[in-house]
C-alpha cells in the first residue's frame, strides 16, 4: 500500500531557509483553507504578491496546499496530535519535498509527532481517513463502483498527469512529441484520444517555440474525446454552447478544418475573454465567440433549427476534476448541485433548439454524479421524442479511437454513454451523451 504521508526525494528546493520555506507553506495552507476562494485563485494571488518566490518554491507551495486538500480528513485526524498552529501543522503533513529539508525546519517535538504520524499504517485507519472525501460523495461514488471505490479515492489523491492537443490544423502528432524530445522533454500518445500526448513530469510549457505557435494547447485527454465526440466537419455550422475559455472551441475549429462557423457562446463575457489569446495562436478562422445573457438569448432565437453541431459542455460540479481542483469537495454541497441539476436542464433545453434536423447534439460534464448526468440526459430525452439518443461507443470506434468499449456504460450494452474514471483511464472524471435530431 502507498505511504499516508508523501514525500519527493530532491535534494533542496530553491534558495529559501527551510523554516522560511515551511512558514509560508504554513501561511498559504491557512489561506486556502478558508475556502473564501478556489485554491488555484488563493494560490496565484499568492504568488503575484510574492514575486521574489522562485520557481522551486512556488511548486513546493502549490503541491503542499494541493496535498492538504486532498488529504483533509487524514491530516485533520493527525493534526489534533501536534503542536502550534493548525495551519502549520497541516503543512508539515503535507510538506512536498524531502524529510530531511523539512526537518531541517520543525522543533525536536514536532520531529518526534511527524515520526509517529509517519509510522500510522493505511490499515489502522477509520475508511475516511484513507478515502478523504465528503460522506455525502461517498455514497453515490460506492453506489456506482462498488469494490473499485477504494482505486477511486486513492487516484483522486494524486495529481493529474499533463496532456497537450497538438492542433490537428497545423500540426502531426509524431512530429510534435519529436520536437518536445528535442527540447528534452518526454511525451507518449495519450491512449485515447487522436491528437494527445502525455507528459512525462511538470515541464514550463510556455516558452517552447511549439505552444507559442499554437501547436499544441494543455488539455486533459478527457476534455479532448468530449471534442472528437461532437464529430464537427467541414464546412458546418456548429455552436459550442459553454464555451468558457474555449479548450473545447479550439479542437472543435481544428476538426473543421478551420473552415464553416463555430459560434463560442458563454454567459461569462470574463471567460470569454481568455479565449482570444489562445485563438490568436491556434491560426483558426472560424470561431465566432459571443457572450450571451441567458439560454433564451435572442441571438439564440434567431439560430434555432439551423446549427449541425451543438456541444453543451454544462455548468456542473466539476467533481470529476477532484485531482487538479482538491478544495471543490470541500466547497461544494448537495444544495449547490440541486442548482446546477436546474441549470443543466435549462441549458439542454435552450441549446436544443438550435439543431437541425438531422444534427447532433453532445451534452457533457466533468462530474461524477449521476443525477448531472444520466439522469438530466433520460429527462432531455423523455421529453424531446424528436431527438435520437445515439450509443457513443459506435461513434467513437467509426473516430478510431483505441479501446472504445472500454469508455462506454449504461444502455443494455454498456455503450450508451461515454463514461470516464481518473482511476480506469488517466482522464479527470468526464460524462458525455448524444443524440441526433430526427
Ligand atoms: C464546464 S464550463 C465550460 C468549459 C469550456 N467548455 C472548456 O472546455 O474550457 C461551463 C461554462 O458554462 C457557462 N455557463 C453558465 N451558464 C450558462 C448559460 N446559461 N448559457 C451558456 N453558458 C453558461 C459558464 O460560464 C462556464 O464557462
Amino acid at each position: 500500500m502507498a505511504p499516508i504521508l508523501s514525500a519527493s526525494c530532491a535534494e533542496t528546493i530553491g534558495d529559501m531557509h527551510p523554516r522560511a520555506l515551511l512558514d509560508a507553506c504554513a501561511e498559504l495552507v491557512g489561506l486556502a483553507l478558508k475556502f473564501d476562494h478556489p485554491a488555484d485563485q488563493v494560490v496565484s494571488r499568492y504568488f503575484r504578491e510574492h514575486r521574489a518566490l522562485g520557481p522551486r518554491e512556488r511548486a513546493t507551495l502549490a503541491e503542499t496546499v494541493y496535498t492538504v486538500l486532498r488529504r483533509k480528513l487524514l491530516f485533520d485526524h493527525f493534526a489534533p496530535s501536534g503542536s502550534g498552529p493548525k495551519e502549520r501543522r497541516m503543512a508539515i503533513l503535507g510538506f512536498h519535498g524531502p524529510r530531511d529539508f523539512l526537518k531541517s525546519a520543525l522543533s525536536d517535538v514536532e520531529k518526534r509527532w511527524l515520526d509517529q504520524c509517519d509510522a500510522v499504517r493505511p490499515d489502522d485507519l477509520l475508511d475516511r481517513h484513507r478515502h478523504n472525501l465528503p460522506e455525502w460523495l461517498v455514497a453515490p461514488l460506492k453506489a456506482q463502483l462498488g469494490d473499485e471505490f477504494p482505486a477511486l479515492a486513492e487516484s483522486l489523491q494524486q495529481p493529474a498527469p499533463l496532456d497537450l492537443r497538438v492542433n490537428a490544423l497545423t500540426d502531426k502528432r509524431a512530429d510534435v512529441q519529436k520536437e518536445l524530445g528535442l527540447a528534452g522533454i518526454r511525451a507518449e500518445p495519450a491512449p485515447f484520444s487522436p491528437w494527445g500526448l502525455r507528459i512525462d513530469g511538470k515541464p514550463a510549457l510556455a516558452k517552447l517555440d511549439a505552444f507559442a505557435r499554437g501547436a499544441v494547447e494543455v488539455q486533459d485527454e478527457g476534455s479532448q474525446l468530449l471534442a472528437l465526440l461532437l464529430d464537427a466537419k467541414r464546412g458546418e455550422m456548429v455552436v459550442d454552447f459553454c464555451a468558457g475559455a474555449g479548450g473545447k472551441t479550439l479542437a472543435i475549429g481544428a476538426t473543421m478544418r478551420s473552415t464553416g462557423r463555430l459560434y463560442a457562446f458563454d454567459t461569462s463575457a470574463h471567460r470569454l475573454d481568455a479565449l482570444k489569446p489562445r485563438l490568436a495562436r491556434s491560426k483558426l478562422s472560424n470561431v465566432h465567440p459571443a457572450a450571451i445573457a441567458h439560454e433564451r438569448d435572442e441571438r439564440i432565437k434567431r439560430l434555432a433549427g439551423k446549427i449541425d453541431r451543438v456541444l453543451v459542455d454544462a455548468p456542473c460540479s466539476g467533481l470529476g476534476t477532484l485531482r487538479r481542483n482538491p478544495d471543490l469537495k470541500w466547497r461544494q454541497t448537495p444544495a449547490a448541485i440541486e442548482e446546477l441539476k436546474a441549470k443543466q436542464t435549462a441549458i439542454l433545453q435552450g441549446a436544443a433548439r438550435l439543431v437541425k434536423s438531422g444534427g447532433r447534439l453532445v451534452y457533457a460534464t466533468c462530474s461524477v454524479l449521476p443525477e448531472e448526468n444520466e439522469a438530466i440526459a433520460e429527462a432531455f430525452g423523455a421529453a424531446h421524442p424528436d431527438f435520437e439518443v445515439r450509443d457513443v461507443v459506435p461513434l467513437l470506434e467509426g473516430l478510431k479511437v483505441a479501446d472504445a468499449r472500454r469508455l462506454g456504460a449504461g444502455g443494455g450494452e454498456g455503450t450508451r454513454y461515454l463514461r470516464l474514471w481518473p482511476h480506469r483511464h488517466a482522464t479527470d472524471g468526464f460524462f458525455a451523451a448524444v443524440w441526433q435530431r430526427k
